[in-house]
């Protein structure tokens, strides 16, 4: 669609009448739309892949939905999905295609980018990355001294580290548990510390992940872990090959750190950082669960992928979940989106979604670089349950904002856990449905009567309910799974991005920061004057250099 000829969304007669639809349905009540349709608790689910998504708690009719599914299609998200898959140049403000979806395509696939078919790449690098992970499982690659390789530390920040670091814990019943892995990503200097302080240099191997290597934390970090690794061994140069490998897009880059770019493991500008993680960045993971393992998983993004591309929008669940955050975060008022995983190992997952999201859809101007006058993408956060029912949840179930939830759940706990441990699961996911039960239809006033208690704490007691959530539940939690889970994400993120009008693939708003740290630092290690800097920094500058003991 031309953008210039574009209705402004909130001028678009689907979003007028998604407008006065929420203003007819009010304060739609949970209670009484299941009490209205007795089916509604088995109807409003779908299935893709493993992943069984009840969508029935959130605060929609029949009619809201297809209000919904009509503003998709104005908005023309399914043209702009297509032209993602095709390989076009949909994130126009830095003229690349979007293809992470290739990075998952099986071998015979066809994606061009400029006429080129892309896969053979992918799959040649992915076949590289499996030989490298083999020869480091199996001990054939060896340090520099000859022993064994025991430890792999990933340094990389952002989309270089939030995915890798992610999964490792997901899928750490699938690691080959003699192996210690870590992510370094932090600029502060006691992160690399507290990695490599109980590590033997001659067993560890530095993975170098960055799609620009240009990025300061990482390169910082990178020389530190070199200086460190020669210095312990009493090494020179020579021994960095056999230390260090380098997961980047800029071979210039990498060869003039010093590592041969014949240990450097390729991507491509048509790969987001923060949709890179199944690229060869997840080389660290893939070292630790294999490359079978890391296959499944890529299945499982790719099956997504393929029930995104295809399915109809009544049944296709990453428009379902878009729509739905657009319902909330447009209609009604909502600016945080809350991701709850009843699953221990899932625990960095929200913080992997907060890049993914909040750097795709946190912008304010649309493709035309015009103002939106409509809310973007929500605050997203989140851990995992039963956690955050003993810190947070107070405030969702009673507080005074609107709160969405997506509830993530498995039914069996993970293969390896110790047998004692096992029973533990039903009372983990017991919590889990009880929580969306109370969220959606909370505790009347004469409920709480009802038990007796004292008429002043009524109020106190009282759930007014009404929070809208969605349940994905799976059987258990598998590479192929995490993969689903992942491309599942992507896809809302997407949606939302397509209705919204803005560019998803770009994040401008992370640069100024970079440069005006890159201006400071003078200022804070010789005490130099930065022209253009503000008082309140000047002053706080000065407070740390006289902290510091400096002059
Ligand atoms: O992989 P790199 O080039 O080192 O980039 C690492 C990260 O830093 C940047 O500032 C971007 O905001 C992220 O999107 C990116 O993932």
């Amino acid at each position: 669609m031309n953008a210039d000829s574009r209705t402004r969304l909130d001028q678009t007669p689907e979003w007028t009448a998604l407008a006065g639809h929420r203003e007819e349905l009010g304060e739609a009540q949970l209670r009484e739309l299941f009490a209205r349709n007795p089916g509604r608790g088995t109807g409003y689910t779908l299935q893709v892949g493993d992943l069984h998504v009840d969508y029935s708690k959130h605060l929609v009719t029949d009619e809201t939905l297809r209000l919904l599914r009509a503003l998709a299609a104005a908005t023309d998200v399914f043209g702009l999905r297509d032209a993602m898959f095709r390989g076009e140049k949909i994130n126009t403000t830095e003229g690349r295609a979007v293809l992470h979806t290739a990075l998952r395509a099986p071998r015979d696939a066809v994606v061009e980018v400029d006429g080129e078919n892309v896969v053979p790449a992918v799959h040649a690098v992915l076949d590289k990355m499996a030989g490298f992970a083999e020869r480091v499982r199996s001990g054939e690659w060896t340090g520099h001294t000859g022993r064994r390789i025991k430890n792999v530390v990933n340094i990389g920040i952002g989309g270089s580290d939030l995915g890798p670091a992610m999964a490792y814990e997901v899928l750490r019943s699938f690691t080959d548990r003699d192996l210690t892995v870590r992510f370094v990503s932090n600029v502060d200097g006691a992160d690399l510390h507290e990695a490599v302080r109980d590590l033997d240099p001659a067993e560890t191997l530095f993975v170098i992940a960055s799609k620009t290597f240009t990025t300061i934390e990482t390169i910082t970090n990178a020389t530190s872990a070199r200086n460190w690794l020669l210095t312990e061994l009493k090494a020179g140069q020579e021994a960095v090959a056999k230390h260090f490998v380098a997961l980047s897009t800029n071979a210039e880059k990498v060869s003039d750190f010093g590592i041969d770019t014949a240990n450097m493991f390729e991507f491509w500008d048509w790969v987001g950082g923060r949709y890179s993680f199944d690229s060869a960045i997840g080389l660290s993971l893939m070292i630790a669960i294999g490359p079978d393992r890391f296959r499944e998983m890529l299945d499982g993004f790719h099956l997504v992928d393929e029930h995104f591309r295809t399915a109809p929008a009544e049944s296709n669940v990453p428009l379902l979940l878009g729509l739905l955050g657009v319902w909330y975060g447009n209609f009604h008022d909502a600016q945080s989106h809350v991701v709850l995983p009843y699953s221990h190992y899932l625990s960095k997952f929200t913080a992997y979604l907060q890049q993914l999201d909040m750097e795709s859809n946190g912008k304010s101007v649309d493709r035309d670089g015009r103002p939106v006058e409509w809310e973007t993408g929500p605050v997203v956060w989140g851990t995992p349950g039963t956690n955050g029912q003993h810190a947070y949840y107070q405030l969702i179930h009673q507080g005074t904002k609107l709160i969405p939830a997506d509830f993530i759940g498995f039914a069996e706990p993970v293969a390896d856990l110790l047998p004692g441990l096992v029973a533990q699961h039903d009372l983990l996911m017991a919590n889990f449905f009880a929580q969306t039960q109370a969220l959606a239809f909370g505790k009347t006033p004469d409920e709480v009567r009802a038990e007796g208690v004292p008429e002043e704490l009524v109020p106190h007691k009282t759930f007014k309910g009404n929070h809208p959530t969605t349940t994905i539940l799976a059987r258990e939690l598998t590479p192929s799974v995490l993969g689903q889970l992942i491309a599942l994400y992507e896809h809302k993120v997407f949606v939302q991005g397509a209705i919204w009008n803005i560019d998803s693939f770009d994040q401008w708003g992370v640069e100024l920061g970079k440069v005006l740290a890159k201006r400071v630092e003078p200022a804070l290690t010789e005490g130099a004057d930065v022209p253009g800097l503000d008082e309140s920094t000047t002053a706080l500058v000065a407070k740390y250099r006289e902290l510091r003991g400096r002059k």
